[in-house]
């Protein structure tokens, strides 16, 4: 589904931000990706949807060279890869479901997008993605009356309406409280079950990860330095990965 094949990224007049980056990940299969600060994760998942050209290898999606593609054929591409963000990126003032909608924004010509304009289809979709992350009583109401558990489901719903084959997660969970944390987390995972989408998820809580993926792939200084099965993340790998830092506890930021 995905593979990455010797990613490598130096930013100009930069360290290597990512060193020789390689993994599969398989339709259905959810992975958490971990590391301290600077350690590359976004600089991968932005080298992912191409947001950031990376300077040497590949980045095969359903075997297209995405790293190759331009123009039409990169916004094509992207089509496949929904994306959701740690501050939520709602238009406050517009209602859950226009906000879900717009998920929709790469499909529906200009005019249409504009006017918002969506096939009853696209409604109809909208509005059983809402049901399903819990907001059908919400349809209407500003995004910016929601809590932020809320918010990110309706992120969720948005990124879901594209119908993409990935999922690219960045600190979904970073401004919540835990328990709209885990809330958050099983259901990302049991949506990814559900659909068999793949899903990257840049998270800063190890534990929080470890409760609910089935993969972690951990980073160091911009190379892979563990790709396993949570239960396989020791103490000893954990301070390989994070050094003397306290892994144990969720960061600040
Ligand atoms: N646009 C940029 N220009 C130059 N250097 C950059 C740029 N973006 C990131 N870097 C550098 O690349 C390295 C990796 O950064 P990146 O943001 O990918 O790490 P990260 O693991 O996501 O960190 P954090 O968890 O703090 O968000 C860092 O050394 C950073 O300073």
């Amino acid at each position: 589904m995905l593979e990455l094949k010797g990613v490598s990224k130096r930013y100009a007049g930069g360290e290597l931000a990512l060193n020789n980056v390689s993994f599969n990940v398989a339709a259905g299969e959810v992975v958490a990706l971990i590391g301290p600060s600077g350690a590359g994760k976004s600089t991968l998942i932005r080298c992912i949807n191409q947001l950031v050209q990376p300077t040497d290898g590949q980045v095969l999606l359903n075997d297209s060279r995405l790293e190759l593609l331009k123009g039409r054929q990169l916004r094509m591409a992207r089509r496949q890869i929904g994306m959701i963000f740690q501050n939520y990126a709602l238009v406050e003032r517009l209602s859950v479901m226009e906000n879900v909608l717009s998920g929709r924004l790469a499909y529906v010509g200009f005019w249409q997008s504009l006017l918002r304009r969506y096939p009853a289809a696209d409604i109809k979709y909208a509005t059983q993605l809402l049901d399903r992350v819990g907001l059908s009583e919400m349809l209407d109401k500003r995004s910016d009356a929601l809590s932020g558990g809320q918010k990110q489901r309706v992120g969720i719903a948005r990124a879901l309406m594209q119908r993409p084959a990935l999922l690219l997660v960045d600190e979904p969970t970073a401004s919540l409280d835990p328990k709209s944390s885990r809330q958050i987390m099983r259901l990302l995972c049991e949506l990814c079950r559900e659909q068999n989408l793949a899903a990257i998820i840049n998270i800063h809580d190890v534990a929080l990860a470890q409760q609910f993926v089935s993969r972690v792939i951990g980073l160091q200084q911009g190379a892979v330095v563990f790709d396993g099965k949570p239960e396989a993340l020791s103490e000893q790998v954990l301070t390989d990965i994070y050094g003397l830092e306290d892994w144990q506890e969720p960061a600040d930021d």
